[in-house]
């Protein structure tokens, strides 16, 4: 990937981080998702007084595109707050992996703008994938 649409993403997500409603965990984080297009769309991690409601920013983020009717992504940026390099949690990496390809880059970031990057396949190695289905059905 090219630096400047990395830096690009990262800086996206950090935006949508500043609008993240965590007053329970005080844990902000950000996505920004690369679609086929080139468009960004971008999503933050939302809470509820009850806890278990709470939604990650990269499921924000891809639910907010899927429901723009837009399916094909070919990179996220994720980014939290401090000197932590973000890592997705278990759910998100799973729907990740349900709407960009195994070797789309990841990109793991923290707020001084330091990142590295890894692919869906290395954070779900042997994913369960439409893919899957699709053998099974043989649609
Ligand atoms: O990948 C992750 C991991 C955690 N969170 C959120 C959920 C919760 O609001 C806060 C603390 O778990 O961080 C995300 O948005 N994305
Ligand atoms: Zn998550």
């Amino acid at each position: 990937m090219e630096e400047k649409v990395i830096k690009k993403l990262i800086d996206e997500a950090k935006k949508a981080m500043n609008n993240a409603y965590v007053p329970y965990s005080n844990y902000p984080v950000g996505a920004a998702l690369l679609t086929e297009d080139d468009q960004i769309i971008t999503g933050c991690n939302v809470e509820n007084a009850s806890y278990g409601l709470t939604n990650c920013a990269e499921r924000t983020a891809l639910f907010k595109g899927v429901s723009e009717g837009i399916r094909d992504y070919k990179a996220i940026a994720i980014i939290c707050n401090g000197k932590l390099i973000a890592s997705p949690c278990g759910a998100c990496r799973q729907v990740i992996a349900e709407f960009l390809e195994p070797k789309a880059p990841v990109i793991l970031a923290n707020e001084y703008g330091e990142y590295q990057i890894t692919t869906v396949e290395q954070l779900l190695p042997g994913a369960f994938t439409p893919k899957s289905l699709k053998e099974v059905n043989n649609v």
